[in-house]
């Protein structure tokens, strides 16, 4: 088969610069588009040399069109605004629509479940095996445990993160309700602060701590009487999550139109 040729959106971000990066390194995909945001100073830039690869020949434009219309997929980690667009777009070429953005609300994601009608779109707040794994494990333990355990996620990231909880914390908080048997929505309880009230029974519990430049680091504790399992992964390094968005982008080239999860791609649906 021909090499996947893929564009970076959000080229210029933390991300993006990764995944031009990576993208570099991986056999079977090339880079063919680089965009950013209007009015963005990368405009122009060589997206190689920004990512600090050498050159690409790919500059970074900020109109998608064009470029999606010679691509086989794309790659989105932007802002859910951003995403919600680019769904529509990369479902009109029929392109496959990697989505790594966190902050998506319910009509977002419903937008994204339309666009998945006509494309494949693969979502998860977190792309790296570890984590996936981890949320398995966390569906499971949560399966076993009753609910004298209570169960609490808490998350670490770097200063400029600007959504909370982390998209991790709330797939690992949406995987330990699973295992419950319950509805996250029904029982999640977010920014304590003040005269609370003692904890309610078969709350899910988030905590966010921001600073430095954490890569990310998620726990879900199962806090029960005199004891407390801890499932922890600790991120170090972005390339974990643009290597789980390549893996994710070749595993979705000829597969038909669905809104699929990391779960899929890894082969842990079933665990
Ligand atoms: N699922 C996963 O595994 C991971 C998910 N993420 C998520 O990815 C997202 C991005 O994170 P990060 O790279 O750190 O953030 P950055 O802010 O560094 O990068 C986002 C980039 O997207 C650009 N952008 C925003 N809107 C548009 C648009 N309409 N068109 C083109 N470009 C646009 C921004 O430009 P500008 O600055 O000009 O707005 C910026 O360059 C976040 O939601 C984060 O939580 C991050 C890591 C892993
Ligand atoms: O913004 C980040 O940096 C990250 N975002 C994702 C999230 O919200 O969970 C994934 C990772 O933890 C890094």
């Amino acid at each position: 088969m021909s090499e996947m040729r893929l564009v970076v959106v959000g080229a210029a971000g933390r991300m993006g610069r990764m995944l031009v990066k990576t993208i570099h390194e991986t056999p079977g995909a090339t880079l063919c588009g680089a965009i950013e945001n209007a009015g963005s100073i990368a405009l122009g830039q060589d997206a190689g040399l920004l990512a600090g690869i050498g050159e690409t020949g790919v500059k970074i434009v900020d109109d998608p069109l064009p470029v999606f219309a010679k691509a086989d997929g794309v790659l989105d980690f932007t802002s859910p605004d951003a995403t919600t667009h680019f769904s529509e777009l990369a479902a009109q070429a029929r392109i496959v629509h990697v989505v790594g953005t966190t902050g998506l609300g319910a009509a977002d994601m419903g937008r994204l479940e339309a666009a998945a009608r006509h494309a494949v779109v693969i979502q998860s707040g977190n792309m790296s095996l570890g984590v996936n794994l981890l949320a398995a494990l966390a569906r499971k333990v949560a399966a076993t445990l009753g609910e004298e355990f209570d169960i609490e996620v808490v998350e670490m990231h770097h200063r400029n993160k600007v959504d909370a909880p982390s998209g991790t914390a709330l797939l690992l908080g949406e995987a330990a309700a699973q295992g419950r048997g319950i509805a996250l929505a029904d029982h999640s309880e977010r920014g304590r602060d003040g005269i609370t009230g003692a904890r309610k029974p078969g709350a899910i519990g988030f905590a966010a701590l921001r600073g430095g430049t954490v890569v990310g680091e998620h726990s879900v504790v199962f806090a029960g009487p005199h004891e407390r399992i801890v499932l922890s992964h600790l991120a170090e390094d972005r390339s974990l999550f643009s290597r789980g968005a390549l893996r994710a982008a070749l595993w979705g080239r000829g597969r038909k139109p669905g809104l699929y999860s990391m779960d899929d791609v890894l082969g842990l649906a079933d665990i």
